[in-house]
């Protein structure tokens, strides 16, 4: 039996633990003070909850980030110093370029998942021939956008058809979007990198998807790949897909 640490309590880990595979069991859980007797509660003392990771008394097979950017930030040095294995979903947490080089040198393992978006491994093949363009354009409803740096760029109440509201670097939209962009940034780490990744984002009223476009095109020729994804029912911002991404790497335990 393989045992996991979650970080995170929200929709995508509501998610995961609903799917987590047979062998593999939750040990732990990272969360805010506030999410602490609701675990007691759910699970009893086949679970502890965690205000840091460092508190864990034992190694876990996996530490499973689903929380955000400033968890990886927060968090990830520590856990790789200790040589465990952190799988993340906070990709755009790496659009610091201090803490990407800190998490590179800090020992451990670190797993980028592929999150809502399909299609990494190819464009990292692509790139060992050279590319010379990769673009990323993610389509998400209003709402998806509520809450977000989008209100300060569009009024979403207003918006009649689709709309770009930005345009910029994964770099930029990574940090500017922390909750929604970390498509962007899985994309560039896997082609042509942060500041040369163009990335458009769009809402659309017409759409109860989240749809990520990417483009690619290189030596190896061009692909042009669109994933219209099902939101979370509890997060209209995260695609189910960025969830089963999270089960996959539990599964992978198993399997090795
Ligand atoms: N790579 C990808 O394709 C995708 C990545 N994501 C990332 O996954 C994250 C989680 O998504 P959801 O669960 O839908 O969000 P959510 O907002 O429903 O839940 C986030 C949870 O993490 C907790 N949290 C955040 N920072 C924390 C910290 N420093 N320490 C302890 N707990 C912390 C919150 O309290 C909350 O329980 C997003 O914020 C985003 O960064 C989301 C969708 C796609
Ligand atoms: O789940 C999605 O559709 C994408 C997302 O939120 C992100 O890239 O951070």
């Amino acid at each position: 039996m393989k045992k996991i640490m979650l970080i995170g309590y929200g929709a995508m880990a509501q998610a995961v633990i609903e799917r987590l595979p047979p062998q593999v069991s939750l040990g732990w859980i990272v969360a805010r003070a506030h999410h602490h007797a609701a675990i007691r509660t759910r699970f009893g003392d086949q679970v502890q909850p965690l205000l840091l990771p460092q508190d864990c008394p034992q190694t876990p097979d996996l530490v499973l980030e689903c929380a955000s950017q400033q968890a990886v930030a927060q968090y990830g040095e520590a856990i790789l110093h200790r040589g465990w294995h952190l799988a993340i979903v906070s990709t755009g947490a790496l659009a610091d370029a201090a803490l990407e080089q800190r998490l590179q040198h800090a020992g451990g393992k670190l797993t980028l998942l592929s999150g809502a978006v399909a299609g990494i491994d190819g464009l990292a093949a692509a790139k060992e021939g050279g590319l010379q363009q990769v673009t990323y354009r993610a389509r998400k409803s209003p709402l998806s956008w509520r809450g977000s740096y989008a209100e300060q760029l569009i009024d979403l109440n207003a918006v009649s058809e689709a709309q770009i509201f930005f345009e910029g670097s994964a770099r930029e939209a990574a940090r500017l979007f922390p909750a929604n962009a970390n498509v962007a940034a899985t994309i560039a780490l896997g082609g042509v990198g942060m500041d040369d990744t163009r990335v458009q984002l769009m809402a659309d009223p017409t759409t109860q998807r989240n749809t990520h476009t990417l483009y690619a095109q290189g030596l190896f020729g061009e692909f042009h790949l669109e994933l219209s994804g099902l939101p979370l029912a509890n997060n209209p911002k995260t695609s189910t897909l960025a969830a089963l991404s999270a089960v996959r790497a539990c599964r992978e335990l198993t399997q090795r």
